[in-house]
């Protein structure tokens, strides 16, 4: 609805200012508006009314106020795959090797193999391996639901027997298997081949799993099992007790230039952490940055995450597991064509349909350090579409708020630009290389060449002690959480704690011995030190 109220809105040109020239690169004639006035007007407007929203000299403004109860949650109509290009390579999986069952059903079932190209293990490797040891959801008892995604909830479970915190996110088969892109009209929906969509979703629920077995970073979290029943898949992980950034920015509103500046260098650090594993995030939004105790921010959801296909799979580091297989899931992440994400952060290439690389990632980051700054992204609209258009439209770029500091103004421009070639390339100017920026500078004309790390913005942050975790260990974050009983969880939105949590250890029966479990093979366990470590 409020998006509605946006498209309205946009409609108005409301005295945009031209803010002061910046020295150095910072771009003079950016657009801006006033808080000031914005915000005078929404002191008596807590929420946004739409039928009577907040004015300002006679006319509604154009800016979606940072009162509580007017942020609005990406919903799962905001993720939008649509048609992949047909030059998209087709992406193996994995399924549980020792199950003959199974194998000798896909060596049958050409249909199978080849639309889910699923490798077939030598006779060697069935012999090497042995069944996981996983767990079952019986061995948890559900606590209280922490959030609601697009095919399950996350639940605050505990260990029967040890009593430790888990986070579970559940994933139901059926809604796997099934689900329908709400956001495709009938042609499109006629003209995507059914197999390929319920590929690509299983491919999605498979990367999730194993993108996050072979990660260990800080600002990343944890996976420590996964499994799966006859209903559900599950993922075990590591409970965050502080909750989501979104949950924070709500009642904050807006956070001030220093705390953006601190998670815009944590996020940072686990973005740079994961393009060195091959691995583009695409899904980054407040709801999906959560802060654990200390008030250190750590990322989780990597259901739209893609690594590589030039980057095995087959160094789960942390895995005790033998039978875990070579397996590659993904696409070459130097051009990725799927269209997915939540459009109000996702990069202008991926809205229309181009090819793209993993400096998207870092165009969600000045999204996401725009929503902080300002109270909204920098773009909203009813869908895709419409945000697309609204960035074409903007010749110069966003408008940057006029408060914001000449420097936090800069960063800004730099990851917003919407031409990909004009946008900082951070990860190939991370971090200060000796004398070679100058030169550098002058061979790429308009290329942001200074590295990302010394920039102003950053002049507090320790990259030294935060890249090597030592600053999240020893210090505490911006915005410490309040957190009287973990199991409380109160740093998460009533709405999800509230909700009932029957059901949660529902194995309903699959009486269909015919068909194949397209799951096999999900089933994860770290290994003894890692769970050790980090209990
Ligand atoms: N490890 C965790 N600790 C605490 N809370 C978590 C954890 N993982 C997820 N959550 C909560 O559950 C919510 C949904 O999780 P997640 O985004 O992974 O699900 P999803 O199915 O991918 O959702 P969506 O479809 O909206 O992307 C999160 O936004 C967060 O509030």
């Amino acid at each position: 609805m409020i998006f509605a109220l946006d498209e309205e809105l946009q409609k108005l040109n409301l005295n945009p200012s031209t803010s002061s020239p910046s020295p150095g690169d910072i771009e003079p004639n950016l657009p801006t508006f006033h808080r000031s006035e914005v915000e005078e007007t929404l002191e008596t407007d807590d929420e946004l009314d739409i039928t009577n929203p907040p004015h300002l000299n006679g006319q509604p403004i154009p800016f979606t106020s940072s009162k509580i109860g007017t942020r609005r949650r990406s919903s799962r109509i905001d993720k939008f795959p649509v048609l992949t290009p047909t030059n998209v390579k087709h992406i193996p999986l994995t399924y549980d090797h020792n199950d003959d069952v199974v194998e000798e059903e896909l060596e049958r079932s050409s249909t199978h193999i080849d639309t889910l190209a699923i490798p077939i293990p030598s006779t060697t490797e069935k012999k090497n391996r042995k069944k996981s040891v996983s767990r079952t959801v019986r061995d948890f008892k559900p606590v209280r639901v922490l959030g609601q995604g697009a095919y399950g909830k996350v639940l605050l479970v505990k260990d029967k027997s040890s009593s430790k915190l888990y986070a579970m996110k559940q994933l139901r088969k059926a809604e796997i298997l099934i689900t329908q892109d709400v956001t495709k009209t009938k042609q499109e929906e006629n003209e995507e081949d059914e197999e390929k969509k319920l590929q690509k979703r299983l491919e999605r629920t498979f990367a999730e799993r194993s993108i996050l077995s072979e990660l260990e970073h800080p600002n990343i979290v944890k996976l420590f099992y996964s499994f799966h029943d006859n209903s559900k898949l599950y993922l075990l992980l590591q409970y965050i007790p502080g909750g989501e950034l979104f949950f924070h920015l709500k009642e904050y509103g807006t956070l001030d230039e220093t705390t953006v500046a601190y998670y815009a260098a944590e996020i940072s650090c686990a973005l740079k952490f994961l393009h060195d594993k091959g691995i583009v995030y695409r899904d980054l939004k407040p709801e999906n940055c959560l802060l654990n105790e200390t008030g250190h921010l750590v990322l989780t959801d990597f259901g739209l995450s893609k690594k590589s296909v030039s980057q095995e799979v087959n160094s789960e580091l942390n895995s005790e597991d033998t039978d875990t297989p070579t397996e590659q899931i993904g696409e070459n992440v130097d051009t990725l064509h799927s269209i997915i994400g939540t459009p109000e952060y996702c990069a202008p290439e991926i809205l229309k349909g181009l090819p793209y690389d993993r400096n998207c990632d870092w165009y969600s980051l000045g999204c996401l350090l725009y929503d902080m700054l300002s109270g909204k992204p920098p773009y909203t609209g009813v869908d895709h579409k419409v945000i697309l258009n609204k960035i074409q439209k903007d010749k110069t770029g966003p408008k940057i708020p006029f408060y914001l500091s000449d420097g936090m103004k800069d960063m800004l421009t730099w990851l917003l630009k919407k031409d990909r070639s004009k946008r900082w390339d951070v990860d190939k100017y991370w971090a200060p290389i000796a004398n070679n920026n100058k030169k550098l500078k002058k061979k790429n004309g308009k290329e942001r060449t200074s590295d990302f790390q010394s920039h102003f913005i950053f002049r507090k942050i320790d990259w030294n002690l935060l890249e090597s975790g030592e600053l999240q260990k020893t210090t505490m974050g911006p915005i410490v959480p309040i957190i009287t009983d973990l199991e409380l969880a109160e740093n998460f939105d009533s709405e999800f704690t509230s909700m009932s949590y029957e059901n949660f250890d529902e194995d309903i029966l699959n009486n269909d011995t015919n068909s194949i479990d397209m799951f096999q093979g999900f089933s994860y366990k770290a290994s003894g030190s890692y769970l050790e470590k980090y209990f």
